[in-house]
This record gives structure tokens, C-alpha cells and sequence, in this order.
């Protein structure tokens, strides 16, 4: 298997240590080398620049910047390429995506996410004396304004019930050193809350470790006779 890695910041750099087969990396403005797996870990910008090429090649895409999405069109272009391979959207910083999505084919009444990270990982000018809300909003509102810290609140709005009805709030929290994830659905299966304190990657404070550790595994997964 051949895999091509976009972006080696945080998140990418982690993953190059610990993919098998070492992957081949494309830093910016290289061109799309030929790969059975193309793993975007660099930002908006390298999915819209690279996603709908990877799957005209017939790559399968692993998309870490998920809060793209919430743009309709590139959504759409990405989609409908997709006619040779799939694009693979890992669960990332959060828990509870597997229970989420299997809930959504009973039905769900309401999704509502909260995400809370300590000030300067979302600006270097809120309070740092009291917490803040920086967005009350739908998940297309917070994906779209918080290009960096809104990927969960896509990976939930797509999941479950979609941008326009995924209820989210993004706070700042000068109490914190972890980005803490609160999850709440309820729907026919019943209702739970997740909740997750994810220690952030050395080199992006704004990256949860466990997102790489969720590529990591998803690119197995696409390997792997079992699937879990
Ligand atoms: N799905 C999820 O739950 C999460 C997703 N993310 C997203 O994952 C992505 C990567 O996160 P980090 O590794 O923490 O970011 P980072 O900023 O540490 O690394 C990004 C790397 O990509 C490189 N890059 C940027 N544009 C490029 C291009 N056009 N071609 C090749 N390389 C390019 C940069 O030079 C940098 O080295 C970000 O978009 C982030 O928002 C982050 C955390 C959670
Ligand atoms: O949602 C995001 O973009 C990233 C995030 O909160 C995290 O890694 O904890």
C-alpha cells in the first residue's frame, strides 16, 4: 500500500513515525504523487487543493480537517468524485462518533456539542482571569468562523443531524490545559453524553493527541481484514 501525507505539522508528524509503509510526503506546492491512500493533515486550504485530484486518481481520502466541509461546494466537488474511492472521515479529537452515526439510523431528536480549550488556543486575546463563550451557534457557523477549532463540531454535524441543527458552543476556559469535548444526543436509541479531557499534541496546542491516534487507525482499519 502506498500512502501519500499531506501536511507533517502536529498531527502529520506523529503519523510519519508510525505509519507502515512509510508514507510519501507532499509538502506545499508538490504535486499529488499516485497512492492507494492520501491522508490530509494540513488545513482547509491543502483539501480543497488536493482532496477532488486524490479521488479522481483513485485515491481513498483521509480527511483530518473536517471543518472544511462545512463548505457546501467543496463538499459537494469532493463527493462527487468520489466515484473510484471513498473518502474515510475519522471520529478525531472526540468520542462517541461510532455511537452517534449508528444512532442516527433509528433517528435523533437533538445533537448538542461544547467544546472547551484554554484561551490561547483559540486567541491570544480573551480574558485569561474568566471563562468566555466565543460562539453559541450551529455547526456550519463555528466550522466556518473557527476554521482550527471546529473540526469536531463537523465531525458531529456529519455524523449526526446534520450543520444546520448540530447546537454548539465554543468556550474559553482559563482553568484547562486539555480540550475538553462534551457530546450530548438523544434520538429512539435513548440519550448519553460523552464527554473527553484530550491532552494536546506537543506541537499544536490546539490539536487533541488523540485525533492523530484516530488516523492512525483508520488507516489500518482501510488495511486490515477486521474492521472495529
Ligand atoms: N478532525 C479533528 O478532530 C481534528 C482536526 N484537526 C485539523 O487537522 C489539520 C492538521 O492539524 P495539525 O497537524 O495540528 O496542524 P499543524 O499546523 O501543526 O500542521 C499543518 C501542516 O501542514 C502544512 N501545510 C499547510 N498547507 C499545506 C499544503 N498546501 N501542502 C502541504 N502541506 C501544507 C503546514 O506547513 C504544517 O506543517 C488542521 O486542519 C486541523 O484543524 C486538528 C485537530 C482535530
Ligand atoms: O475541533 C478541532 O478542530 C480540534 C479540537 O478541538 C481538538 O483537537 O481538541
Amino acid at each position: 500500500m502506498k500512502i501519500a501525507l499531506i501536511g507533517v505539522g502536529a498531527i502529520g508528524s506523529w503519523l510519519q513515525e508510525r505509519l507502515d509503509p512509510k508514507p510519501v510526503v507532499v509538502r506545499r506546492g508538490d504535486a499529488l504523487p499516485m497512492a492507494d491512500v492520501v491522508v490530509e493533515v494540513a488545513g482547509h486550504a491543502a483539501l480543497a487543493q488536493y482532496g477532488v485530484a486524490a479521488l479522481r486518481q483513485g485515491s481513498d481520502l483521509v480527511i483530518a480537517s473536517i471543518g472544511a466541509l462545512a463548505d457546501e461546494a467543496l463538499w459537494v466537488s469532493l463527493q462527487q468524485a468520489a466515484t473510484r474511492a471513498k473518502i474515510l472521515l475519522p471520529a478525531g479529537a472526540v468520542a462517541g462518533i461510532d455511537a452517534l452515526a449508528a444512532a442516527r439510523l433509528g433517528g435523533l431528536d437533538s445533537v448538542r456539542y461544547s467544546s472547551r480549550k484554554p484561551p490561547a488556543s483559540l486567541s491570544n486575546t480573551l480574558p485569561l482571569d474568566r471563562e468566555s463563550v466565543v460562539f453559541e451557534g450551529n455547526a456550519r457557523d463555528a466550522a466556518l468562523q473557527f476554521l482550527k477549532n471546529a473540526n469536531v463540531a463537523a465531525t458531529i454535524a456529519l455524523a449526526g443531524i446534520g450543520f444546520e441543527k448540530t447546537e454548539v458552543r465554543i468556550i474559553a476556559d482559563p482553568t484547562l490545559t486539555q480540550n475538553v469535548h462534551v457530546l450530548e444526543a438523544s434520538g429512539a436509541f435513548g440519550t448519553f453524553t460523552m464527554n473527553i479531557a484530550g491532552r494536546p499534541l506537543p506541537g499544536n496546542p490546539r490539536s487533541s493527541s488523540l485525533t492523530a491516534m484516530s488516523l492512525l487507525r483508520c488507516i489500518q482499519n482501510r488495511q486490515s481484514s477486521i474492521v472495529l
